[in-house]
């Protein structure tokens, strides 16, 4: 959802730092790299030690990296199947970061068996929700639709995990990583369904 209403709102907040960049003679795979880079260590140094809200602020900072890297690509004409398939794999890469970093803040000094168990799956699920868009493309389809794509998922996570850091009660955490598990698991079937269709009707 956001990723259709807000991406031409943050292409216009990021052309001129891609801009900039470009002008550096930075290209777009660095800022992918380093982008991943910085999310992960905001994820995996701050979030087992209960540092949410730091590592939120960290997360935020960096996360924004896979729209600049599109913006240089498209800036430079540098788009290509190399660099799509950078960005994919390196947001997976990302986002299993944010997840983990709260599985092993509740699977170990935070003891708490409930959200270990949620946000291991919404770490699953997440990534079964991308897998089922990869793999339909992969296969000449489309299965662009959910209610949980990444940047909802994003948004979500991190202004639960942001909000508990400055002290507002962990049960909103809760409520919202049981959220996303559930809209998760309703985006894959929306893109099960959607692809199901497309092969059918090819047949
Ligand atoms: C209040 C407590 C204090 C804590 C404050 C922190 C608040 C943090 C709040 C929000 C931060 C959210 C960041 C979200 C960033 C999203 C980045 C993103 O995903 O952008 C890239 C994306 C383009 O994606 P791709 O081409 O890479 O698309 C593909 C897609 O993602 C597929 O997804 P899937 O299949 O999994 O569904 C993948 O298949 C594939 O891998 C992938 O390639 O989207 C865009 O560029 C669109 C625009 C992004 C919209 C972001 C909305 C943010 C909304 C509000 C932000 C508020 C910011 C506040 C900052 C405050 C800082 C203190
Ligand atoms: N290092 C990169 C990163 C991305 N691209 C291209 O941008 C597309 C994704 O754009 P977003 O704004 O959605 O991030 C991607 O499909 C690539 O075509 C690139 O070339 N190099
Ligand atoms: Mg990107
Ligand atoms: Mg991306």
């Amino acid at each position: 959802m956001l990723n259709r209403y807000a991406r031409a709102f943050f292409t216009k907040v990021f052309t001129p730092l891609a801009r900039l960049l470009l002008k550096l003679g930075v290209s777009p795979d660095v800022v992918t790299l380093v982008g991943t880079l910085g999310v992960c260590v905001g994820a995996l140094a701050f979030y087992p030690r209960h540092e949410f809200f730091w590592g939120t602020i960290v997360i935020t900072a960096f996360v924004f990296s896979d729209t600049l890297d599109g913006i240089m690509a498209r800036m430079s004409n540098r788009s290509g199947n190399w660099g799509a398939y950078l960005d994919s794999t390196l947001d997976r890469v990302g986002d299993a970061a944010i997840f983990g970093g709260l599985v092993l803040w509740y699977a170990g000094d935070g003891r708490d068996t409930l959200m270990a168990a949620l946000a291991l799956a919404c770490l699953i699920l997440g990534s079964v929700v991308s897998y089922s868009k990869a793999r339909a493309e992969g296969l000449g389809m489309t299965a662009n639709v959910g209610i949980a794509e990444r940047a909802d998922r994003l948004v979500a996570v991190l202004v639960a995990t942001g909000l508990v850091g400055l002290g507002v009660p962990e049960v909103l955490l809760t409520v919202v990583l049981a959220l996303l598990a559930v809209a998760s698991f309703i985006t894959v079937c929306q893109r099960v369904l959607t692809v199901r269709r497309q092969a059918l009707s090819r047949a």
